[in-house]
């Protein structure tokens, strides 16, 4: 599979004045063709420039046209050849993703999706024309968005949605489906246009500060071709997808629901930058399992033809935004620092750059701080820092990084050629390549405290998941690590191998939500707690945890309006101390109960200490097993008395004797074999997948402190009745069914 990316800076709006134009497009070094390269001021230190190098690079005045046939038409034969073919449009809120792939009514504004439709129809006629009817083609699409890490189907209106949207199942050959989702055959442009803009009205939309009707969510057009000739059948697909926009909370004024929005929007971006970083490099083994977007999409698994658009913005109040959207982009190509002129505006790193040195008059925004915790980047350290060895200005960060950097490297000039080929060709450079910083600036294993143990823990869990997530073998361990240290890691590490699905996502929020903390980003790594908190609802911790950390940020505006803030970061890279201050900070929601490789265990609330944790889940297990009824016990169906189930005759009830068609029924269901429920009568493999899928919410909402998934198990007609989407009538009729 290849990748390429494109970039595409969008005109000025009419709000924007040409002087607060900040992003350029440029010919690569030597060459006189199409610009590839885009560069855009160091907000720290605008006397600098960044270059970053793409496939193509379309100016402000680039038409949907030219976009549309130097990047997508040529996909369009690939796509009827049997590959499949994906074009995503990236890029922060207001930046064009919606204007490149839906475009406007107008023939001229018509965006790729359109477009490519358009040019599908177009050949199908052609071959079917050709062929003199032998060969068919036949086209139907499914449209669907991901909001909040769930799927919907765009052809259904949004009033008959649930509230955990559709499954999605491994279907034969390792490809993901999702469970559920309407295909319509689609004959013509006209039909194709009609279906589109009634679905678009379905999409989930919210007002960010910087747009008043922002995409919340990543819409995905699939367009499934089926190709028949006498002798063969071929099928593609070519997916359409407008991302929701990657811009950060902070500067979006994003309230609590957005802000779980756009949590969830950028770990699937974390994900998708993971991907395309892996097929660029030609890596073997693609994260694509790690978010649903990517996992649905198969992205990387078949040999087909990726482009992403990344949409940009030219002017200064989008700085950070753009920079990150440019990081995120370049994974896989060199970064350049040129510096135009020694002379910084901004010195050291802890200096915020100010709402007026960044923000664009014309615009309603929050004024724009250093990011900390862009997922993808790690610029190349200024000359000032590098030569009075400070830390250096940061933009964006990976991982945490506690300790101080001792080997800053000045990146070279812009070497490399300008190429119009898909990504993955060529290496980048060593030079300017980010470097793990977790290995390389760990301490020497001589002079390991505590806090630096726990500094290398961090950063070596950074790497796990950073692994973990690209699916590919671990790094290699960072050299001179204790044996101490080395005991932890393994620890972590098998941890983190045995976990799946759902309960990775949880943890990686919680991973996300430390690296987060660690930056003392507060905010951010709350949303993330928050986020996580459904996969482990029984963990007292983590609910302390959120708690502790409402309140010191509570306790923190409350400082700040009342006194000047203070230098950060300087305490909290040194020892133990500090992390009490820093909310009593533990990782243990996944501990077995050894020693935690994150904290020392004097670390937990005296409650905790008072009950150890294993006792404690004893004690819950035990009284799960008296209960009678555990759904009804855990208050999971909303009932917790038997009396519809004993007003039916015959049915059995609660733990009393059972008939033993209710009997079979239950045996047959607590199977959790889809394939088994669904021969009983009245159901069929919708309604199966369903009961399913809510006995295994159930078990996730059982899962224990610990991480083992509660095993829930149907005993009485009344839990029958609880199942989601089984009504008394068909339950009846499963019961009659039962042969006995
Ligand atoms: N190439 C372009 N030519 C003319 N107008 C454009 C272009 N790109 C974007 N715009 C305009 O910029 C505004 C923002 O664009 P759009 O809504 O497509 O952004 P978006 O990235 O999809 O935002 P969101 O993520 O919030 O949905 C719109 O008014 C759109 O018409």
């Amino acid at each position: 599979m290849s990748v390429r990316v494109v970039a595409r800076i969008r005109p000025l709006l009419k709000s924007e004045l040409e002087k607060d134009q900040i992003v350029t497009s440029h010919h690569h070094h030597g060459s006189d063709g199409a610009p590839t390269v885009i560069k855009i001021p160091n907000p720290k230190n605008l006397a600098e420039e960044f270059s970053f190098q793409f496939n193509s690079v379309y100016e402000q005045s680039a038409t949907q046209q030219e976009i549309y046939e130097a990047e997508v038409a040529p996909t369009v034969k690939h796509l009827f050849l049997g590959y499949d073919v994906t074009i995503f449009a990236y890029g922060s809120t207001g930046t064009g993703k919606t204007h490149t792939m839906r475009g406007g009514k107008s023939l001229a504004d018509r965006g790729m999706i359109p477009r490519l439709l358009s040019s599908i129809y177009r050949k199908s006629r052609a071959i079917e024309k050709s062929s003199e009817g032998d060969t068919t083609v036949a086209v139907s699409m499914s449209y669907y968005e991901i909001y909040n890490d769930r799927v919907f189907d765009l052809f259904e209106a949004p009033e008959k949605r649930t509230a955990t949207g559709l499954p999605i199942r491994e279907a034969e050959g390792g490809k993901t489906v999702v469970v559920g989702l309407t295909e319509v055959p689609c004959r013509s442009l006209k039909d194709f246009e009609a279906l589109y803009d009634k679905a678009n009205a379905n999409r989930s939309t919210g007002a960010t500060k910087l747009n008043s009707h922002s995409s919340r969510s990543h819409a995905i057009l699939c367009v499934k071709l089926t190709i028949t000739s006498p002798t063969e059948t071929r099928v593609s697909t070519a997916s359409a997808i407008d991302l929701a926009g990657s811009e950060d909370n902070r500067r979006t004024g994003n309230g609590k629901d957005r802000m779980v929005e756009s949590a969830s929007i950028n770990k699937s971006l974390f994900v998708l930058a993971q991907c395309v970083e892996a097929i660029s490099k030609k890596h073997q083994r693609i994260p694509y399992r790690e978010s649903k977007m990517t996992r649905i999409l198969s992205l990387g698994q078949n040999n087909g033809f990726t482009v992403m658009i990344l949409n940009l913005a030219p002017v200064k109040s989008y700085h950070l935004d753009t920079l990150s959207s440019l990081n995120f982009a370049n994974r896989t190509k060199r970064i350049e620092v040129r510096e135009v002129e020694n002379e910084p505006i901004f010195k050291g790193p802890s200096r915020p750059v100010t709402g007026a040195a960044l923000t664009g008059a014309t615009t309603q925004r929050q004024p724009l701080r250093p990011l900390n915790n862009g997922v993808n980047v790690n610029l190349t350290a200024t000359r000032e820092a590098s030569t009075k060895n400070e830390k250096p200005a940061k933009a964006f960060a990976v991982y945490s990084d506690r300790s101080k950097p001792t080997n800053h490297q000045k990146s070279s000039p812009l070497k490399r050629t300008a190429d119009n080929s898909f990504l993955g060709s060529g290496r980048p450079s060593k030079i300017s390549r980010p470097t793990p910083s977790f290995i390389r600036r760990g301490p020497e294993p001589s002079t390991l405290t505590k806090a630096s143990i726990e500094t290398l823990v961090e950063q070596k869990v950074s790497e796990i998941l950073a692994a973990h997530t690209l699916n590919a073998p671990d790094p290699a361990p960072a050299k001179n690590v204790s044996e101490e240290v080395q005991r932890r890691l393994d620890s972590i590490e098998k941890r983190l191998e045995g976990q799946d699905g759902e309960r990775a996502e949880g943890l990686s929020y919680l991973f996300m939500a430390k690296q987060h903390q660690a930056r003392g980003e507060d905010g951010s790594a709350l949303k993330m707690y928050e986020l996580a908190r459904p996969y482990f609802p029984d963990n007292e911790k983590l609910q302390s945890k959120i708690e502790r950390l409402k309140e010191k940020l509570a306790r923190t505006r409350a400082e700040s309006e009342a006194m000047p803030p203070e230098k950060p970061s300087s305490s909290r890279t040194h020892g133990k101390e500090c992390r009490h201050e820093n909310d009593g900070d533990d990782e243990s929601f996944h501990d077995d109960g050894e020693e935690s490789a994150y904290h020392d265990s004097d670390e937990d609330g005296p409650s905790h200490r008072a009950r150890p944790r294993k006792q404690r889940q004893q004690q819950r297990r035990k009284a799960r097993a008296s209960s009678p009824d555990p759904l009804a016990q855990r208050g999971l169906a909303g009932g917790d008395t038997d009396v519809e189930a004993e007003a039916q005759p015959g049915t059995g009830t609660g733990t009393g004797t059972l008939t033993p068609r209710t009997q079979h029924l239950l045996d047959v269901i607590n199977t959790r074999d889809v394939s088994r429920i669904k021969t009983l009568s009245g159901l069929g493999a919708k309604r199966a997948e369903g009961i399913v899928e809510y006995l295994n919410l159930a078990a996730e909402a059982e899962c224990d402190t610990d991480g083992t998934v509660g095993n829930v198990v149907l005993r009485s007609w009344a839990d029958l009745t609880r199942l989601r989407g089984v009504g008394k009538k068909t339950l009846e009729t499963m019961r009659e069914g039962v042969v006995v």
